[in-house]
């Protein structure tokens, strides 16, 4: 595996919110964190790239404990989007080649430029390059976040709610461009999701959440009814269409 979370516990200030979470992803994988609104999984994802320090417990990547290791190197190591991006007045460009930074020594190269222009072209934001940030859409400053994560070249993308403002025709788009990644370039992405079909259409496995806690961690087939039920406290019927399983609440 190429990420290892092991025993991580969190609290803000005096709130406990993580309680001895274990987890790991594999290249060529990716895992969707679900769970209630609180529940923790943004904290956990804070917590996988030490953006967050865990109170108790270690993250490993290849094997090397995290908190051994520099920001920069980190940062070689995994990208990170978060929930919300604050609209800067950079150019679509220079966002995306911000992900490159981690990698640049003294100035950006020729391969940093082609990286950038190829990441562009892959989230079809090759028009947009010149745009500031600050006029954007929210679904396009996401856009332009995820692609700055993937331009980083990391081997783990964490990802949170990478399409809560985007519209269904990039909410798959960007999902797919995502699993290419992971299966192509032999990545581990790490997302957490509200919507439980899209989850269970590109994911490989889910971690369910429950009181800080991980309440039960299965691939796409274990996922059943009473555990959405038991989670989200929402009746369900799980049906299956093109051997994926579909969530309809009832
Ligand atoms: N900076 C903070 N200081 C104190 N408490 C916080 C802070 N950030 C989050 N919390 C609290 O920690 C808990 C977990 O928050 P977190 O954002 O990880 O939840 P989440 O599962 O990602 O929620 P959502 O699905 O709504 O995004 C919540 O109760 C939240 O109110």
């Amino acid at each position: 595996m190429v990420i290892r979370v092991d025993n991580i516990c969190f609290e803000y200030k005096t709130r406990p919110v993580l309680g001895g979470i274990d987890l790991d992803v594999s290249r060529g994988e990716i895992l969707s964190i679900m769970g209630p609104n609180g529940v923790g999984k943004s904290t956990l994802l804070k917590c996988m790239n030490l953006v967050l320090k865990p109170t108790k417990g270690t993250v490993f990547v290849d094997d090397s404990d995290l908190s051994d290791l520099s920001k920069r190197e980190i940062a070689q190591r995994i990208s990170y989007v978060s929930q919300r991006t604050e609209p800067s007045k950079m150019t679509v460009f220079d966002a995306v080649l911000l992900g490159r930074k981690p990698h640049i020594d003294w100035q950006a190269s020729g391969k940093d430029y082609n990286i950038v222009d190829a990441a562009l072209k892959r989230f079809d934001l090759e028009k947009m390059q010149l745009r500031r940030i600050d006029e954007m859409s929210g679904g396009e400053i996401q856009k332009v976040s995820i692609c700055r994560a993937v331009a980083q070249e990391p081997t783990i993308i964490l990802l949170d709610e990478p399409t809560s403002s985007l519209d269904l025709y990039n909410q798959i788009e960007i999902l797919k461009i995502i699993r290419n990644i992971t299966d192509g370039h032999q990545t581990a992405t790490v997302m957490t999701m509200h919507d439980l079909n899209l989850a269970l259409r590109f994911a490989d496995k889910f971690v369910f959440m429950k009181n800080g806690e991980i309440y039960s961690a299965c691939d796409a087939k274990g996922v059943t009814s009473e555990m959405i039920e038991e989670i989200y406290g929402v009746k369900v019927h799980l049906e299956y269409y093109n051997g994926i399983p579909h969530v309809i609440p009832v």
